[in-house]
């Protein structure tokens, strides 16, 4: 619906060269899962962020992008149409709206995997499409991706030591490297003795906490996470929520945090967009849009989930296991 949709108002951009490659790797089966590690209580070691002013910085700015794709029958559907928004720093910003409302096409050009066929995204205010690919690359540390399936990106032959090593910034060699795997590894509730395992050899939950380690292991502002816990049955969910949560707190963290669960989201986020059909059709602070939306498709939306009263004006509260998932307000 025209009048429901957030339009852009900056003119589009030119586009860009290729994005990331991807290193994919697709086992024939499900590894048997290894029982969970409980998890280690160790204090983050990246430093604790400024308070406000800087909260208010957008660390990144989406601004009309605009994806197309062409369908096996060769006409051109439209993935993302004219989205913007803004990830401020150190916020948890969700992303929520059902199955092909293009919310991972929109996360794809946040991390710059590809190019918008119109519009742009500028990190820190500087726009991809402004940037040679090897400009890219330094930047490509400060914004990193946590995906539903990690499984798909680990090399199976890889140990965990070498997972997340070969993330690591230049110097970060020999013991040096290993001492920072190490540290990473506690960060994220895991103990030194899977530093030899392989994927196959780790849990699910084991698995998202490797992943989560990679992906700090450049020491990124930013956090992609495209349905993080969507894979994982709902005591591990809670973990991870709760791991991110405190990684948030510890550091500073923004996250960009997609998920199809309004429930999730509400737990984590402290603002929520809502996508439908590749528009952008509200975005606000959570409670508020949660409470009283205003785009009927967020009312439709917010209908089809069962833990959350909607037709009243008060939403009944999703019970959280005993943690505060919410970082810093
Ligand atoms: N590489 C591609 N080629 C062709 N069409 C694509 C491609 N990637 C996504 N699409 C289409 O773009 C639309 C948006 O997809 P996208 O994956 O962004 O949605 P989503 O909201 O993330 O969905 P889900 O919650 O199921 O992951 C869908 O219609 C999808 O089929």
């Amino acid at each position: 619906m025209a009048d429901d949709r957030c339009r852009a108002e900056s003119p589009p951009a030119a586009p860009y060269g290729p994005g990331r490659t991807v290193r994919c790797f697709r086992p024939g089966q499900d590894p048997p899962r290894a029982p969970e590690t409980p998890p280690v209580t160790v204090p983050v070691t990246l430093p604790v962020p400024a308070e406000s002013p800087a909260a208010e910085r957008a660390v990144v700015s989406v601004r009309g992008v605009t994806k197309r794709f062409r369908s096996a029958g060769g006409s051109r559907r439209t993935a993302v149409d004219e989205v913007s928004f803004e990830l401020r720093a150190g916020e948890a910003l969700g992303l929520v709206g059902e199955s092909g409302s293009g919310k991972s096409t929109t996360a794809r050009m946040v991390l710059a995997e590809f190019a918008p066929d119109a519009g742009d995204v500028l990190l820190d205010g500087e726009a991809w499409s402004g940037l040679r690919e090897r400009d890219r690359r330094p930047r490509r540390a400060r914004i990193q991706l946590v995906d539903q399936d990690p499984l798909s990106s680990f090399d199976p032959r890889f140990t965990v030591q070498r997972i997340i090593g070969e993330a690591l910034p230049r110097g970060f060699t020999g013991d040096r490297g290993r001492r920072r795997v190490a540290g990473l590894l506690g960060d994220v509730g895991l103990g030194p003795e899977i530093l030899d395992r392989l994927p196959a050899q780790l849990s699910g939950g084991q698995r998202q906490r490797v992943a989560i380690a990679r992906a700090l292991a450049p020491g990124p502002e930013v956090l992609v996470c495209d349905e993080p816990v969507s894979a994982l049955d709902v005591t591990v969910q809670a973990q991870i929520l709760a791991l991110l949560a405190r990684l948030r707190r510890g550091s500073g963290l923004s996250l960009l945090f997609i998920s199809h669960d309004v429930g999730v989201v509400r737990q984590v986020c402290d603002r929520v967009a809502v996508m439908k059909d590749g528009a952008l059709v509200e975005i606000g602070d959570v409670e508020t849009v949660l409470r009283a939306p205003r785009a009927p498709y967020t009312r439709a939306l917010l209908s089809a989930v069962p833990r959350l009263a909607v037709g009243r004006r008060t939403a009944v509260p999703i019970p959280v296991p005993d943690m505060d998932l919410k970082g810093p307000t």
